[in-house]
């Protein structure tokens, strides 16, 4: 059994910072442990030209501690409206590193999203000569699907029929949560990758309601049956370099989550490495982390792997009840938790 895990410096690849205030206090938090994270442009308005993207990253830059080292990657926001001229000067900047696929209505500030992915398709065809990859929130809106099932569906409705239009675009399935999704990854139609959190590799649904109703846990896709985290865990710890690191942290207020219609996101910024590293260890697969962290994501962007290292210790420790933020707080996963793995 070991009890010190040096890897590689990871990345995330799929990360909220916000903006402001709130940005001010994740950036340090995720800085200590990331070299580069893919900044998801979900705010209010949404990152959606590439002059957007410039003047975020100049923000992200200036709030950032001095003596901390960290690269944001800049990700434009896809409307029914995006121009294919767009996507060129996005590829061009060299900053902006991808193009996110909300669809309208599927999760936070996705408003503006698109409505039917068909009517991208000109733009996406010139997304494809680029070589950026297409991160898609793989979940489809139709009301009359059940809230469980929204990820395998937009397999068959949204995924399927992309790949079949678009055979090179490079695709990343972002936050998957099913077998499903593991599956349609695994059985490598065309250049398709996915994220998976630390959440859904810890937890299945069951722990929304443990006990009462826990809002803490509620992400979307939601978390789901155990037999899905099984599956997530097997395709995380697999060693294929299709499956990588991606938080998916994302803040929202104490009194935002804890509320009649309460936000959807977890808060992982904090402890991610130490999250995953429990995930891998108890699967007896910390032999396979580092490339899952810190190798499969830069390769599958086609960007360097990071120079230097981190190193995680078994040590345990709580996890606060809660983060000031801002000018609120916020309650990260598993608060009041113990947890086995500690940055050094
Ligand atoms: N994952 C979440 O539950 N929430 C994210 C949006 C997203 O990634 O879908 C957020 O921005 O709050
Ligand atoms: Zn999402
Ligand atoms: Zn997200």
């Amino acid at each position: 059994m070991s009890n010190v895990l040096t890897i590689t410096r990871p990345d995330d690849w799929h990360l909220h910072l916000r903006d402001g205030a709130t940005m001010a206090d994740v950036l340090p938090h995720t800085a200590r442990q990331f070299a580069r994270a893919i900044v998801m442009p979900n705010l209010k308005p949404p990152v959606t030209t590439t002059e957007q993207a410039a003047a975020y990253r100049e923000r992200i830059l200036a709030a950032l501690p001095a003596g901390m080292q960290f690269e944001p990657l800049m990700v434009l926001y896809l409307t029914d409206n995006t121009p294919p001229e767009e996507i060129r000067r996005a590829h061009a900047s060299g900053f902006v590193k991808a193009v996110k696929l909300y669809p309208a209505g599927a999760t936070t500030n996705s408003d503006a999203g698109v409505t039917d992915l068909s009517k991208c398709y000109k733009t996406l065809e010139v997304l494809q000569e680029t070589g950026m990859p297409f991160l898609v929130h793989g979940e489809v809106t139709d009301p009359a699907i059940d809230l469980f099932d929204r990820e395998a569906v937009f397999i068959d409705r949204i995924m399927k029929p992309l790949r079949q239009a678009m055979p090179e675009l490079k695709v990343v399935f972002e936050h998957i949560t099913t077998k499903e999704a593991a599956d349609y990854v695994l059985a490598g139609e065309g250049p398709t990758a996915a994220t998976i959190t630390a959440h859904h590799l810890l937890f299945n649904r069951n722990e929304i309601f443990k006990g009462g109703i826990r809002p803490h846990y509620y992400c979307l896709p939601v978390l789901k049956r155990e037999t899905h985290r099984q599956a997530l865990v097997a395709a995380a710890t697999s060693g294929n370099d299709k499956f990588f690191l991606g938080t998916d942290s994302a803040p929202h207020a104490k009194g935002l989550k804890e509320h009649a219609c309460g936000c959807a996101g977890c808060y992982t910024a904090l402890h991610a490495l130490e999250l995953y590293a429990q995930a891998f260890d108890q699967a007896g697969a910390l032999d396979k982390f580092e490339a899952f962290a810190s190798f499969n994501g830069p390769a599958f962007y086609g960007l360097p792997r990071n120079e230097g290292s981190v190193t995680l210790k078994r040590e345990s420790w709580t996890i606060p009840a809660e983060l000031p933020m801002g000018d609120t707080t916020v309650v990260p996963l598993s608060a009041g938790e113990q947890i086995n793995w500690k940055m050094a």
